[in-house]
């Protein structure tokens, strides 16, 4: 699944991931984030998801990342406001209003870039991703997010597990990936009639052990 498969997808227009409407975990479950409207939000592999367009309604700030510059531009061209695009190192990047849609493999984003986000917002990235990727991802992730970050997060698991996107991915998997830097939260699991299981899941940031302690305190932790 590298950067040539998603470039032929998009191509060839095989967009079966895409939905026509906005999600509705999305739209049921972001309060949950408690975030404040001019939060900023990350959303990785954002294809050109109807979702940014609910979450820039939210009022907040949204920074999308695809590696095909096709979901770049057939995004930005359903949309009026004037676009200016700059390039930084291997990633472009199209600024247009509260929106910044960075083209290009997220793996080449500067951590610093997503320091100051607020909340990532996952659907069908995750599991777009082959096992050993996702650890990858999950990981990245961790070491960019600032403590308190959060994340809402959907994942589903067919009845048959496929050898192509989208990927099976367990609860159990979720808690793997990120448990040791993220508190866990379930607030979903149903299955559909088709035997699709979809869960969502809210994740916060934890503090990276020993950080914002006074030594005093962390002296006292030791004795
Ligand atoms: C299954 S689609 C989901 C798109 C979107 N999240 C949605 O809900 O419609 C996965 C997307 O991830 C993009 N992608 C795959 N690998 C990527 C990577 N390493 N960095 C950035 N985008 C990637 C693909 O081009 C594709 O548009």
């Amino acid at each position: 699944m590298d950067k040539d498969y998603w470039e032929d997808v998009w191509r060839n227009e095989d967009l079966g991931f895409h939905q026509p409407e906005v999600n509705q975990h999305l739209q049921r479950f972001w309060q949950r984030l408690q975030l404040v409207p001019t939060s900023r939000v990350f959303v990785p592999l954002c294809g050109k998801s109807l979702d940014m367009d609910w979450l820039l309604s939210e009022g907040h700030e949204v920074i999308g990342a695809d590696i095909a510059e096709k979901a770049q531009e057939d995004y930005l061209v359903t949309h009026d406001e004037p676009v200016r695009f700059t390039q930084e190192n291997k990633l472009k990047l199209a600024w247009q209003g509260r929106l910044l849609f960075v083209a290009g493999d997220i793996m080449h984003l500067e951590p610093d870039m997503l320091r100051s986000v607020d909340a990532v917002y996952d659907r069908a990235a995750l599991i777009a991703l082959p096992r050993a990727a996702r650890q990858n991802y999950a990981l990245f992730l961790a070491n960019c997010l600032k403590p308190g970050a959060k994340m809402l997060l959907i994942t589903r698991q067919a009845p048959q597990e496929q050898l192509m996107p989208p990927f099976n991915v367990s609860a159990e998997e979720v808690a793997e990936l990120y448990a040791t830097n993220f508190i866990l939260e379930q607030l979903l699991s149903k299955t559909r009639q088709d035997g699709v299981i979809e869960e969502v899941f809210l994740l916060k940031r934890k503090q990276p052990a020993g950080w914002g302690r006074l030594p005093r305190e962390a002296g006292e932790a030791q004795n």
